[in-house]
């Protein structure tokens, strides 16, 4: 077979299994399969420097390191989110919501992932970009390292121009491992999973990054003036649809009560899930409702973040 087509051939292969594997978590083929195949791109590429390209599945490994980071501005800002830490909070924002608009609002519930925003541009479906929050304005070009998170597509399946925001995550187990290493090389361990996340994102070096076993949940689309989905649980079933790793735990809620039914089922769950929470994303689920509502001077008046009280540390 000619090499330019048993390249391209591979990166089908090997896309399709990874987001098996990392999206799906339902691999279909041994990882044995896929590093053979791995290999045998990696070869194909040395021995063809012109095929190789830059959404080819080999960057999930990592190149060559970094000198700096470029700076990137978000065309939309990423905005952070103002706090509920009890039920009056809660109904306090759901009243403002309704006066507002002067109708019923319903929400959707998300897990509040506690790892690192990140902001993932695609042209045609193929990722291009990605850079951290920053201060909301000004982020970090750190896209060499998040191609090494594997729940990251490269490709979607869909050949659309979009910008998606996300959490990046280390879990939990994953999060031992490494200060257990860390330890016996006597390096500083990391003082949580969060930090953890985010030392391993502005390492120099794609190739310690590639072997953080970093995740991602992606949870809003930066501009959905372009898409047609009408509301936010609707868009985060397309993300899903075109490849996306979204939090399967999210709730359309009805009404305020459901959203407190929520929050309270979660503070009883929370030690059971396999990465940490720091609390409660709740937005109001109807895009047009959104826009009415509209944003403060850093906030949007469309959704609130409950927080968990701080876990007391158990020395
Ligand atoms: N600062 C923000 O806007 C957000 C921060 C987070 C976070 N850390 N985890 C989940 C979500 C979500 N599901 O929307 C959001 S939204």
């Amino acid at each position: 077979m000619d090499n330019k087509l048993r390249v391209s051939e591979l990166h089908e292969l090997l896309n399709q299994y990874n987001y098996e594997y990392h999206v799906l978590d339902k691999p279909s083929v041994p990882d044995s399969e896929y590093d053979r195949l791995m290999q045998e791109l990696i070869k194909l590429e040395e021995e063809n420097p012109e095929l190789k390209t830059a959404d080819s599945p080999t960057v999930r490994v990592g190149g060559q390191v970094l000198e700096g980071f470029q700076k990137v501005e978000h065309r939309i800002p990423m905005l952070s989110l103002g706090n509920a830490f009890n039920e009056q909070d809660l109904r306090d924002f759901d009243r403002r919501a309704r006066q507002a608009v002067g109708e019923t609002v319903s929400y959707v519930c998300e897990l509040k992932i506690d790892g690192l925003a990140v902001s993932l541009m695609y042209e045609n479906g193929i990722f291009v970009q990605g850079s951290t929050r920053g201060d909301g304005t000004i982020g970090e070009e750190i896209s060499v390292n998040l191609k090494t998170v594997r729940s990251i597509p490269l490709r979607l399946k869909e050949p659309v121009n979009i910008e998606v925001r996300g959490e990046v995550f280390m879990p939990r187990k994953s999060f031992e491992k490494l200060n257990a290493g860390r330890l016996e090389n006597e390096e500083e361990p990391f003082a949580n999973p969060r930090n953890a996340a985010a030392g391993s994102l502005r390492q120099l070096d794609p190739k310690v990054a590639a072997k953080r076993n970093l995740d991602v949940f992606i949870y809003n689309i930066a501009d959905t003036s372009k898409t047609n989905v009408v509301s936010h649980s609707d868009g985060l079933n397309w993300l899903e649809k075109i490849g996306f790793k979204t939090n399967r735990e999210r709730r359309k809620c009805a009404t305020i009560d459901e959203v407190i039914e929520y929050v309270n089922e979660w503070v009883v769950k929370r030690p059971e899930l396999t990465y940490d929470i720091d609390g409660i994303v709740i937005k109001v689920d109807s895009l047009d409702q959104q826009e009415e509502l509209g944003f403060t001077a850093k906030s949007p008046r469309w959704a609130i973040a409950y927080k968990f009280p701080a876990e007391e540390v158990v020395t």
